[in-house]
C-alpha cells in the first residue's frame, strides 16, 4: 500500500492553485497539510480523491483505498444516524456498524435525524462514515472542525491507530492535533511563482 504524487499541478477557474507537488507515502505515514487560507489544502486532497483532475503529474494508488472526508460529510438528511451509517455499511460491505457506533459516542444518537444533528454531531457521524469504510488511505479535510476537545482526541486516537495498522493518512487541519510521528507539507512551497494569494484586506491594501 503506497501513495505516490509526482509534479502535480492543479488549477481551478483556470487560475494555478499550486505546481510541481511531490510526495511518497507508505504504509503507517500520516501526512499533514498546512497553508493559509486558499492555498489549496482541499483542491490537493480532492485530487488525490479523483474528485478534481490534476492539470500535470501523476498519481499512483490504489483508487478503491480511498475514503475521503471533506467539508460536506456526506450525510443524509432525512436518515438517522444508525440509517446513514447502514447506508454505508452496505455500500461497502462493512460489518462493525455498532463498534463505529460506540467509538464517536453515537449509540445515543442513533435514532435522530441527519438534519437534526449539531455540526460536531455531524463531524463524528461524517468521520465514523469514514472508518468504518475500512479503506487503507484517509483523505480527511480539516477533520477536527466542529468537534469538541474530547472528541478531537478520539479521532487523533484513530487516526494514530489507523497508520499504526498500516494505513496511510493525509489530512489538512490549521491547529496541531497532536498526532505523533506526522509529517507536515505546507502549501507555500508549492505556490505558483513562489507565491499565494492572500486575502487583499488582511495585507491592508484597501482604500
Ligand atoms: N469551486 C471553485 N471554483 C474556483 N475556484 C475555487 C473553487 N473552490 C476553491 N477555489 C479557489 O482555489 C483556491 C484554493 O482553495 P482551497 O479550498 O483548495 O484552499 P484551502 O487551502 O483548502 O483553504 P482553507 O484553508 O480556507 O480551507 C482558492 O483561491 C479558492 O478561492
Amino acid at each position: 500500500m503506497s501513495l505516490s504524487v509526482q509534479n502535480i499541478s492543479c488549477h481551478r477557474a483556470g487560475r494555478a492553485i499550486f505546481e510541481n507537488l511531490s510526495f511518497d507515502l507508505n504504509k503507517g505515514d500520516c501526512l499533514v497539510l498546512r497553508g493559509p487560507n486558499g492555498s489549496g489544502k482541499t483542491t490537493l486532497l480532492k485530487t488525490l480523491a479523483g474528485i478534481l483532475p490534476s492539470a500535470t503529474g501523476e498519481i499512483h494508488c490504489d483508487p478503491a483505498q480511498i475514503s475521503y472526508a471533506g467539508h460536506l460529510d456526506a450525510i443524509k438528511a432525512q436518515l438517522s444516524v444508525r440509517e446513514n451509517l447502514a447506508f454505508w455499511a452496505g455500500v461497502y460491505n462493512a460489518r462493525d456498524l455498532d463498534r463505529v457506533m460506540s467509538k464517536f459516542d453515537l449509540a445515543t444518537l442513533a435514532d435522530r435525524y441527519g438534519q437534526t444533528l449539531s455540526a460536531g454531531q455531524r463531524r463524528r457521524l461524517g468521520l465514523a462514515r469514514m472508518i468504518l469504510t475500512d479503506c487503507q488511505i484517509w483523505l480527511l479535510d480539516e477533520p477536527t472542525n466542529s468537534l469538541d476537545a474530547e472528541h478531537a482526541a478520539v479521532f487523533a486516537k484513530s487516526i494514530t491507530k489507523h497508520c499504526a495498522d498500516g494505513g496511510i493518512a493525509v489530512l489538512s487541519s490549521h491547529i496541531d492535533l497532536h498526532i505523533p510521528n506526522t509529517q507536515t507539507l505546507d502549501m507555500a512551497d508549492f505556490a505558483p511563482s513562489g507565491t499565494i494569494e492572500t486575502d487583499p484586506f488582511l495585507q491592508g491594501s484597501f482604500s
